[in-house]
């Protein structure tokens, strides 16, 4: 007689094998789609030649399968990892997107996860069921089903549930104690409740979402992005999503999240990297940066425009027609008052003033002919003449010249002068000081917003460029409709459900694609186009950024379709937000809807202990999050004599780095530490790379500032010199904080000094 012990792993063993049956389905009707699709990829690029619609077609089609194909590839890993059985008796697999067997009415056979259909598989709980009766989750590795758990949602769960109300909590405390790769992946499996109403909150207005370190914060983020890009696919893949980051590393951190979700029409940047053309990436000094995120650089930046409009102090003289002509002051001012007053940008008021300057010029040589003499054609020669003279032009161009942001911006960074002028009335001595440099400089990430403010003070004269491309765009989209109407009507392709022509495309952004380079995606043409404007914009770590920073993002959604995520906790840039009323209120009042994140995946409970009393030491009301799991691991404090910290920090590193076993270690210092010791510790153990190196979060340690790692996480970390970090900027406290929730598993703390009062829990 079998044992209830032996009959339950026999149960459970052909609950897998069952499991394994459906799932190997589902990766089959995969195959034979991504077959299907290269096959009609290759056919399509085989074909050359032909009328120009003939091209375009295939463009439509090579993007159309291209992108189909990246999406079923991105998909391959963990494409079924959930089933919901409900009340009704029907059973639903949920996965990374969405099957269907065409040969039994299109009968769904995995559920996208974005799908409402799935949603149950999220939020049912024990108390609230909607019609759940068990909820699955698979774990699988490559193709094969490992293991499941069950979550029977009855009331006697209900009872016994955890405090957090944590959905599949065995699968998720196998994914959170995972060691990190240096990549952050996705978390489609294990969305929470909590997390799940902010990926699937309605599109419109401002998002904030705030919540302490660890609590999923970017995760959520990015997987709104893959939801609103499902859900409005067509409205948003017209104009575009973008994800602002802090810095590149963190770039890099989150890059592989979005592909891995299918989705690759987002474009990821820095607000430093959003005016094309651009390489800011400098260093500068921290005071000078801070500086140029002050909202009085508009005011800075106005009157540094307003510098450039120039009048001769009495007036020029040019030869014309062998004649002096004499450019008087009065003529001047009153053509640039004339200009100002159109309240146009720079250079498109420059055509006021020039037109202005050129009458009052004509009059001058009008009357000098004897006025009487000459009518209306004889003025507008003179006109037309006084036009094309290279001398009177290159006179009124110094006193009203085209300018372009660039120019505007080294200029007045280089020049005592002209930022006297500009900012006397805004920064002191001290201040205008700290932003001076050498003419020609490289551009830093702090530059940007002022180049982009630039931008917009001086306007760009395309009106030529403007009007034809007008023209063009009608034309396309006239041609566009006749091709799309000749497409519907063809049967290979009207009969190919899956892919017909205008459930993905309509006309006008067929003729978008058409004018531009049709394999390129809106995020793409956005990336180049620093007019462009987003359907949604994704702002993480959005505490950090300054208010010239916050107006360049919002000119770039106009439509203030926001989701920003960060925590006011963690605020290290000195110009970054306090609150998130401060930040918002001159943009859109009130009006925005905050959510909050209170549990905390990453940091384990020992490690938040300790972080919790550096929260509490700060002047806020904000509550640390509450740890889902403890990792076993003490938090430790070592004293190394200052003198001695160069010779024996290696050693340190090299005990943790081996502690940690094929897991990644962090090792956070100020940043004068970083220069003086991440040389030594680097030579000295292998494997130890320094800064923001492109390989460096892959490598088994990195050195880092707190600065760099802000939105990273590694299996441990070593923060070096507690006290430095605290003292380096009036947000000390807020880095350090930072720094010791970057573990999931271990944290060590390495002191030369007196420790500081916040970290009493660990000495
Ligand atoms: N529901 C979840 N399932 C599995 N892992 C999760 C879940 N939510 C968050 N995580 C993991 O927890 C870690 C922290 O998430 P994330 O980096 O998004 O937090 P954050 O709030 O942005 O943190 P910080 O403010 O400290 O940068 C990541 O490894 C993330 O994958």
């Amino acid at each position: 007689m079998s044992s209830p012990r032996a009959d339950r792993e026999a149960d459970r063993t052909d609950e897998i094998t069952a499991e394994q049956q459906y799932v190997s389905m589902l990766y089959a009707k995969l195959d034979e789609l991504r077959r299907d699709t290269t096959k009609r990829l290759t056919e399509t690029l085989r074909q050359t030649g032909g009328t120009p619609q003939a091209r375009t077609e295939r463009d439509i089609s090579t993007t159309m399968y291209t992108d189909k194909l990246t999406q079923l590839s991105a998909v391959e890993h963990g494409l079924c990892f959930g089933r919901l059985d409900l009340d009704s008796g029907e059973v639903f697999h949920v996965g990374r997107l969405g099957l269907f067997d065409e040969e039994d009415e299109y009968e769904p056979l995995l559920i996208d996860w974005r799908a409402p259909a799935a949603r149950p598989f999220y939020l049912a709980t024990a108390a609230a069921r909607d019609g759940v009766r068990r909820r699955r989750h698979l774990r699988t590795r490559w193709r094969e089903v490992v293991d499941f758990e069950d979550e029977v949602l009855d009331l006697d769960a209900a009872e016994q549930g955890s405090d957090l109300g944590l959905a599949g909590e065995a699968t998720l405390l196998a994914a959170l104690d995972a060691r990190r790769t240096g990549q952050m992946g996705d978390i489609v499996a294990t969305i929470q409740a909590e997390q799940d109403q902010i990926i699937r909150a309605g599109m419109n207005g401002v998002l904030v979402v705030q919540g302490g370190p660890g609590t999923g914060k970017t995760a959520v983020a990015l997987h709104r992005a893959a939801y609103l890009l499902y859900t409005f696919r067509e409205q948003l893949t017209k104009r575009g999503v973008l994800v602002v980051g802090p810095n590149s590393t963190f770039l890099r951190y989150i890059g592989q999240v979005l592909p891995s979700l299918g989705e690759t029409g987002v474009l990821l940047s820095t607000v430093g990297g959003l005016f094309p053309g651009i390489t800011a990436t400098a260093a500068e000094p921290a005071r000078a940066a801070e500086i140029k995120g002050w909202a009085s650089m508009v005011d800075v930046l106005t009157a540094a425009v307003r510098d450039r409009q120039q009048a001769p102090k009495d007036h020029i003289e040019v030869q014309f027609d062998r004649e002096p002509l004499r450019i008087q002051r009065r003529d001047v001012t009153h053509a640039r008052t004339r200009a100002r007053r159109s309240r146009k940008p720079h250079n498109l008021a420059r055509r006021v003033f020039l037109q202005e300057m050129f009458s009052a010029l004509t009059t001058q040589v009008a009357d000098r002919l004897g006025r009487d003499l000459l009518d209306r054609r004889d003025l507008d020669e003179i006109n037309v003449e006084l036009r094309g003279d290279p001398a009177v032009v290159e006179a009124l161009d110094g006193l009203w010249p085209e300018l372009t942001p660039q120019e505007v911006l080294d200029d007045l960074l280089s020049s005592p002068e002209r930022l006297t002028t500009a900012a006397r009335k805004h920064l002191d001595p001290g201040e205008r000081e700290e932003l001076l440099r050498e003419p020609g400089a490289e551009w830093t990430p702090a530059d940007v917003p002022l180049l982009d403010e630039l931008a917009e003070l001086l306007g760009v004269d395309d009106a030529k460029e403007r009007e034809e491309r007008a023209r063009q765009a009608r034309e396309e989209l006239a041609y566009a409709q006749g091709v799309l109407h000749i497409m519907e009507q063809d049967e290979e392709i009207a009969d190919e459900e899956r892919l017909r022509v205008s459930d993905v495309l309509d006309a006008e952004l067929l003729a978008e694609r058409h004018q531009t380079r049709s394999d390129l995606t809106a995020a793409e043409r956005a990336a180049e186009d620093r007019t462009w404007t987003f359907g949604h914009v994704i702002v993480d770590e959005a505490q950090e950024l300054s208010e010239m920073a916050w107006r360049v993002l919002m000119r770039r959604c106009p439509s203030r379709s926001m989701t920003l995520v960060g925590d006011i906790a963690q605020t290290g840039a000195p110009g970054g937000a306090r609150s998130w009323h401060e930040v918002l209120g001159p943009y859109v009042a009130d009006r925005w809807k905050l959510a909050e994140l209170t549990v905390n995946y990453r940091t384990p409970a020992e490690i938040m202990t300790v972080a919790a009393d550096v929260l509490d030491a700060m002047d806020t009301e904000l509550e640390a999050p509450t740890s889902v799991r403890s990792s076993g691991h003490r938090p430790w404090l070592r004293h190394v004599a200052e003198e001695r910290l160069a010779t024996e920090l290696p050693g340190v590193v090299a005990d943790e780095l081996h502690a940690v076993g094929d897991g990644r270690l962090a090792v956070l210092l100020p940043p004068e530490r970083l220069a003086e010791l991440g040389g030594k510790v680097a030579e000295e153990v292998p494997g130890t790379a320094v800064g923001t190196r492109p390989d460096g979060l892959e490598s088994p340690a990195v050195l880092l500032t707190v600065e760099q790692a802000k939105g990273l996480e590694f299996d441990s970390v070593l923060v070096v010199d507690p006290a430095g970090v605290v003292e380096e900027s009036e947000r000390g406290l807020n880095d350090l904080y930072v720094a010791l929730t970057r573990a999931t598993q271990r944290l060590g703390v390495v002191h030369t000094g007196e420790v500081p009062d916040v970290l009493g829990a660990l000495s």
